[in-house]
């Protein structure tokens, strides 16, 4: 029986990079996937395949240049699910060959299996054609990762009624579309569709969708979204869902009615446990399927058993898992990572870009501190004006007494990568002044910054001398 140090269940971005940080500190590693390829749901059903599918859209349907040419313009007449899909093919490939190559250059093994837990050091693998293998190991990691959720009252068929797996299969371009669920899937996916002119309706049960978000950015979202045709109902409660030959029809409590030809369920998702047999390791999921850590280390409550990524619920992003998997690798092979920092990004590839860092307006509100917040619009930026950008801000927060910056919130082109220039003043506690001594490069968007910390710096007022 095989015998390793690391073993890592789950090939995603948290698997991946405990795998590579174990084999960097000289250990011997196995990566086991049940999946018919690695790289996990971050890189063929989730991440990856979302945003390769948002700029195929966006490059196809010419949508950053209509800000001039009108929103008529196409650069492509007649799109089809097919041009959608041979980019995505294209990119999914080189994400895993990229990850072989990874893991390959770092003698990671890898294997193809369900992994069941015998006990605290042992497990069966199922292979795809039922033979079983048994490894045994030192430490071990559970990156499985979650399915998306699929309650019984909505009649999936993966043809007319998706969930955000199945909706990267869809046969033709839907003539209108349904989404359920204003998450960060749903709204995504609302407005990827909408952007290839697709009619869409979302439907979310809260009274307002993105409620992680600073509510100014969410305000305008909301608006962009509406402006283009897109129609919310918030604070929806769904009753029914009929299929027919016609198409599908939600029916709300409130008695109203939403047809379309397709629907996407995007209403959360689960802990994908079931197959590990996590009794046998005294590790108990909550009901949603997710394993409970010591949120510094990641150990479960079996010591030598670490969890990361999406199974232990919140943040529940591609960018933190990676981070997770780190981590729990260093701890198990001894080595102290350095702490966490206090802030981490959260970007939403909608169309536009949602990006935030840091506090919203609402919580630094609510903890008292007096602030001042800077707003720069993109299309007062001069490259806003060359690339035609007619929507989209920067807004930052600052605190009164010592000048930090408290949050950076950006909607608009660009979103998920300038907000990392927020980020790192964030967490170097740099505050206005920097925005207001530094010379940015001009034009650009990242220009933004310099605009919106002049705009809080001349409401803020100067500093006493020797503060
Ligand atoms: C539509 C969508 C869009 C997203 N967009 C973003 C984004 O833009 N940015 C971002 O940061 N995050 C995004 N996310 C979230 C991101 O994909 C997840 O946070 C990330 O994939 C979680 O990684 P993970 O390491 O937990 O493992 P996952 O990527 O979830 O992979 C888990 C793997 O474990 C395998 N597995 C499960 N059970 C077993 C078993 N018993 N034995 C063997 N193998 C098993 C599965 O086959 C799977 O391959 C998105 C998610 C979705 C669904
Ligand atoms: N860009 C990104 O970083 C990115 C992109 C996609 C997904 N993700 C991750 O994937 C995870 C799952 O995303 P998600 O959007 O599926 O889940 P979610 O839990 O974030 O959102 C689900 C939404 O659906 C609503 N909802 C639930 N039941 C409903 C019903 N019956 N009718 C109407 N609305 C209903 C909820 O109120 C919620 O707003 C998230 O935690 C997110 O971190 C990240």
């Amino acid at each position: 029986m095989p015998n390793v140090d690391m073993l890592v269940i789950g090939s995603g971005p948290a698997g991946r990079r405990a795998a590579v940080q174990s084999a960097k500190l000289g250990k011997s590693v196995l990566v086991v996937d049940r999946g018919r390829r690695l790289g996990g749901v971050s890189v063929h059903t989730g991440t990856i395949p979302s945003k390769t599918l948002r700029e195929t859209v966006l490059n196809l349907s010419g949508w950053r240049e209509r800000g001039f040419y009108g929103r008529g313009y196409r650069v492509k007449q007649d799109i089809t699910a097919s041009d959608l899909m041979q980019r995505l093919h294209k990119t999914l490939d080189h994400e895993v060959e990229v990850l072989q190559h990874q893991f390959m250059r770092n003698m990671v093994q890898s294997a193809s299996g369900e992994a069941r837990f015998v006990d605290q050091n042992h497990v069966e693998l199922t292979e795809d054609d039922g033979d079983t293998v048994h490894v045994t190991f030192d430490k071990a990691l559970i990156a499985t990762g979650t399915r998306p959720f699929r309650p019984d009252h909505v009649p999936f068929d993966d043809t007319r009624v998706f969930d955000s797996d199945s909706i990267l299969e869809i046969p033709a371009l839907p003539r209108s579309m349904t989404v359920i669920g204003g998450g960060v899937i749903g709204v995504e996916y609302a407005t990827i569709f909408s952007a290839l002119d697709v009619p869409v309706t979302l439907i979310e049960s809260r009274e307002s969708i993105l409620n992680f978000v600073d509510t100014e950015i969410v305000d305008d979202f909301i608006h962009q979204m509406r402006d283009r045709g897109i129609v919310i109902r918030l604070g929806a409660t769904v009753d029914t869902i009929e299929k027919a030959d016609t198409g599908i029809t939600v029916a709300l409590t409130d008695g109203r009615k939403v047809r379309s030809e397709v629907l996407l369920f995007a209403a959360g998702r689960s802990g994908s446990v079931e197959a590990l047999n996590l009794p046998a390791i005294g590790v108990e999921p909550d009901k949603r399927g997710r394993i409970k850590v010591d949120p510094k280390t990641f150990q479960t409550s079996a010591p030598n058993i670490y969890a990361a990524g999406d199974i232990i619920g919140f943040p529940s992003l591609a960018s933190t898992s990676m981070e997770q998997g780190r981590v729990a690798a260093c701890h198990a092979f001894d080595m102290p990572p350095p702490p966490a920092p206090a802030t981490f990004p959260y970007g939403i590839y909608a169309v536009p870009e949602i990006s935030t860092v840091g506090q919203s307006e609402d919580e630094v509100r609510a903890s008292g501190v007096p602030y001042e917040c800077g707003i720069a619009r993109f299309r007062e930026t001069s490259r806003g004006h060359i690339m035609g950008v007619d929507a989209g801000f920067l807004k930052l927060i600052f605190a009164l007494d010592d000048r930090r910056l408290l949050g950076a919130h950006i909607v608009g082109e660009g979103a998920t990568e300038l907000i990392h220039i927020g980020q790192a003043v964030i967490n170097l506690g740099g505050g206005v002044d920097f925005f207001v001594e530094n010379t940015f490069n001009y034009p650009t968007l990242a220009e933004a910054y310099k605009v919106a910390g002049l705009d809080a710096w001349n409401r803020m007022g100067q500093p006493e001398p020797g503060q």
